[in-house]
């Protein structure tokens, strides 16, 4: 099956996974169900905009804004419940709200919707970090990356996206030699995380790019198969997301010496590392055996990503009913005139009830007109409301993220002698051109 990450094609599809957009960070994961297409038993989505059976979200156009439907006539909807508009937002319902009154969209799954929709079973890493490290680990089409751990698959699935460039599977064995398709091989230790994983993976049509292990790669390394006399991965780039990376370095050698057979690593190309901690202790350790390792241009970055929210404050007492308006006096005087109009009305208010006169009658008993408040920004100038107020910016505050320290670091390729003599011979610097042709003129 094509995966939806990589070839989502133009519409949703049954048993695939879609992406229910409910508002802005607000993403529902569902894997949409066709197999039962009898209204008062099928699957429905419930959300604090109303029920989604899952008919309603199949083969639709991606980006498509979706209704409501009606509360099902079944008995499960009759007995529909009120609940707490948090706690309606779920995949699968054993009662159905009775109002059905909102739309939702309907989208694609992407590495990044996934991040911020998928259930955490660990701390995650978050877009701003991986597209950075992707970027720096200089992972591209056909690359080999090793991934550990794996945890919830956020960096997986982006790394998967990545590497890409083909299922092997689909591919016919001659072309499969020419190609090298891109993989992505991950290793994590807890077993049911590897389980869990892993059916993702299968379910989100990305088993044939992602390779997984259930391993300590501490103690056991990153070859596939038996850890000593298992195949190379031949990695071009390693994403190391656990509690002590510097003791899985010593798998990651040119020529290991820890009885495995062959090395993990690419032997024909240069490979870069990441690795991800939380605090400077473990950053220290890292490349303090990194350097040991012959690790060269290691580095350190801390990514502080900020949303920056640009938009008009306007204060003022007379914007009532304006979006975003802050109802605060802007000024002593307007707060002043606030007060005095307000006791105005209190000492009104007081002499009609000494009078014993209903406050909103007059004196004769007819209904006493509400005093339009004339004082608005509205009435007093042209300019239109979105051009009130001061442009101001804010950093969003609450940016899902944890702290990490990136440590990156390049291994080069292995070179000897021989190869670097017959490059020499191939490609000769000019100062070896220049001595040669003085050679020959003499
Ligand atoms: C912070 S989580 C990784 C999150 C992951 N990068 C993501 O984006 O979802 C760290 C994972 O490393 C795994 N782990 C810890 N020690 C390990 C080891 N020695 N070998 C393999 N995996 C290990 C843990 O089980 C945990 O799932």
């Amino acid at each position: 099956m094509p995966s939806p990450f990589l070839n989502p094609g133009a519409r949703s599809t049954a048993n695939g996974l879609s992406l229910l957009h409910l508002r802005r960070d607000n993403l529902l994961p569902v894997v949409l169900d066709a197999s039962d297409a009898d209204p008062s038993t099928e699957k429905i989505v419930t959300t604090r905009f109303g029920p989604f059976p899952h008919s309603t979200l199949l083969n639709k156009t991606w980006g498509s804004q979706i209704a409501s439907s009606n509360p099902p006539s079944n008995k499960r909807g009759k007995k529909a419940l009120k609940r707490k508009a948090d706690d309606l937002d779920s995949t699968e319902a054993d009662d159905v709200p009775a109002s059905a009154s909102g739309f939702i969209h309907i989208f694609p799954p992407t590495p990044e919707s996934w991040t911020s929709s998928l259930p955490h079973r660990t701390q995650v890493v978050y877009t701003p970090d991986y597209s950075y490290v992707l970027h720096r680990l200089r992972a591209r089409p056909g690359c080999t990356i090793i991934e550990a751990g794996a945890g919830s698959g956020s960096f997986t699935h982006a790394a998967a996206r990545a590497v890409f460039n083909g299922y092997s599977s689909a591919s016919s064995p001659k072309s499969k030699k020419r190609t090298r398709f891109g993989k992505v091989c991950s290793f994590e230790f807890h077993a049911q995380r590897a389980q869990k994983i892993r059916e993702e993976l299968a379910q989100h049509g990305l088993e044939d790019v992602v390779h997984t292990t259930h391993r300590d790669v501490y103690s056991d390394g990153f070859l596939l198969g038996d850890p000593k006399t298992g195949k190379s991965p031949r990695a071009n780039a390693v994403f190391l997301d656990l509690p002590a990376p510097w003791l899985a370095l010593k798998h990651l050698v040119r020529n290991p010496a820890d009885g495995a057979a062959v090395s993990p690593l690419d032997p024909s190309s240069p490979v870069f590392i990441c690795t991800f901690s939380p605090c400077m202790e473990q950053v220290q350790k890292t490349i303090s055996t990194l350097r040991q390792l012959g690790w060269l241009s290691i580095s350190m970055v801390e990514v502080n990503q900020r949303r920056i929210d640009v938009r008009r404050e306007l204060y003022g007492l007379g914007n009532e009913g304006v979006r975003g308006a802050v109802q605060f006096p802007k000024s002593v005087d307007e707060a002043i005139g606030k007060l005095r109009s307000e006791e105005d009305k209190m000492r009104e208010y007081r002499k009609l009830q000494k009078e014993g006169v209903n406050s909103n009658t007059d004196t004769n008993g007819n209904e006493r007109a509400v005093k339009e408040d004339d004082n608005t920004d509205e009435a007093k100038n042209e300019v239109p409301v979105y051009q009130r107020g001061r442009l101001i910016h804010r950093t969003e505050p609450d940016l899902k993220t944890h702290t990490s320290y990136l440590v990156f670091a390049v291994l080069p390729r292995p070179w000897s002698e021989e190869e670097e003599r017959r490059c020499r011979e191939r490609w000769p610097s000019r100062s070896e051109r220049n001595g040669e042709a003085a050679v020959k003129t003499e």
